[in-house]
């Protein structure tokens, strides 16, 4: 699949969002090496802090539907920014644990401009589980 295709499927997924609150809207999809894609919107909740951010809606969706770690090829994010946008930081993350640190990553704003970055870019340093206890 085409990073550009898959940026489609985030810009729709963008019009699904649920942000009363913010107005804020996001949209990713992520797609898998077999051609899966799975689509993510921002969700959020009158208790603010329960908001689930589109990036990590788009991943736990594939995770849901059956998607093993490893098994993801690229992520597309999108929303109404000046620059493309950018995750915030347990989004990164989440996006090392399930998509690993070279997982591509298309970021993008409505105007057309996009940023081509990796899961491991955006996070230098990502906290790993319990080293320690191995
Ligand atoms: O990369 C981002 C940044 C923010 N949001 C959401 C969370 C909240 O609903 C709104 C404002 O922060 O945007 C995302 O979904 N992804
Ligand atoms: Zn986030």
């Amino acid at each position: 699949m085409s990073p550009d295709k898959l940026l489609e499927a985030a810009h729709l997924a963008r019009e699904r969002a649920y942000a009363p609150y913010s107005h804020f809207r996001v949209g990713a999809a992520v797609a898998t090496h077999d051609g899966r894609v799975f689509h993510g919107c921002n969700v959020e909740n009158a208790s603010y802090g329960l908001t689930n951010c589109a990036e990590r809606t788009a991943l736990f969706a594939a995770i849901a539907g059956g998607v093993k770690p490893g098994e993801f090829a690229q992520m597309a994010v999108i929303a109404d920014t000046a620059q493309p946008v950018a995750p915030c930081g347990a989004c990164r993350q989440v996006m090392i644990e399930l998509g690993g640190a070279q997982l591509p990553v298309l970021l993008a704003n409505l105007q057309g401009l996009q940023h081509a970055t990796t899961a491991g870019a955006l996070l230098p340093g990502p906290f790993t589980a319990y080293p320690r206890c191995e």
